[in-house]
């Protein structure tokens, strides 16, 4: 085997660990909010052996991907037209600034319908690996945008006036992604991001932005690993556990 890919089958295993352990916190009777990604396949799979074993939940997906996975595993899933509330969403994250818990996600594509899940969520707890631990959002990521296909090289120009340089995100044959919502995706390098929430707002608020990958203020909790064995971190406001 590589080191190239020892690393990764180490980083995996980061994930399946960061992952079960956030699925014990579901409990009986709980609306769930599951999410997207290689690090949320493994919370599925165990929430699956969960349900199998007798813990009764109702499921919410975050993208068409983890819907097929999850009911193909025999979680029941439900919607928002039977639950205003979802008690817990577990998801990924792409970048997670220390201390804030504040993220930046998208880059599966399924940052709106996470947004949507998280935002009616009582607690979002983001399971990782620890190498998504970052002093500053944008360090090593683009901020995913998602746009609506009408007019986005409009929406583009505008959101390069904030200070990013943009671009399309392509499928590997050289289409434009489309996401689970319809819309496309503009990947923004902002550099690294000091004020998140500004930022945010700054990019919400351009017509034609349908959401972005920045959430700020949503997730109260956070399970990483790494070659440090599992940490439970709690945002900022709450105190550490
Ligand atoms: O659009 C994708 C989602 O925001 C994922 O949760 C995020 O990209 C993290 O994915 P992974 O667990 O595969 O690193």
């Amino acid at each position: 085997m590589s080191s190239a890919t020892g690393g990764a089958d180490q980083v995996r295993e980061y994930k399946r660990q960061a992952a079960e352990f956030a699925a014990e916190m579901v409990q009986d009777g709980m609306v769930v909010g599951l999410g997207t990604g290689s690090t949320a396949v493994f919370l599925i799979e165990a929430l699956g052996r969960r349900h199998r074993e007798g813990l009764r939940f109702l499921a919410i997906p975050t993208s068409v991907a983890t819907e097929k996975l999850a009911v193909s595993l025999g979680i029941p899933m439900t919607s928002f037209a039977e639950h205003e509330r979802v008690d817990l969403t577990i998801d990924g994250a792409d970048e997670i600034e220390r201390g804030t818990l504040n993220l930046i996600k998208g880059l599966g594509g399924a940052l709106l319908r996470e947004k949507i899940v998280a935002a009616a969520s009582e607690k979002l707890v983001i399971v990782a690996d620890d190498s998504k631990l970052v002093d500053h959002l944008g360090e090593h990521c683009l901020l995913p945008v998602e746009v609506t296909p009408f007019g986005w090289e409009s929406t583009a120009r505008h959101l390069g006036r904030l200070g990013a340089r943009i671009s399309p995100r392509r499928t590997p044959a050289g289409q434009f992604f489309v996401s689970d919502g319809g819309n496309l995706i503009l990947d923004c390098n902002f550099g690294a991001i000091s004020s998140p929430a500004e930022t945010e707002r700054a990019v919400r608020s351009i017509v034609g932005v349908v959401d972005s990958g920045l959430f700020t203020g949503l997730a109260s909790e956070a399970v990483t690993c790494g070659p440090e064995g599992l940490a439970h971190l709690v945002s900022e406001g709450s105190g550490d556990v």
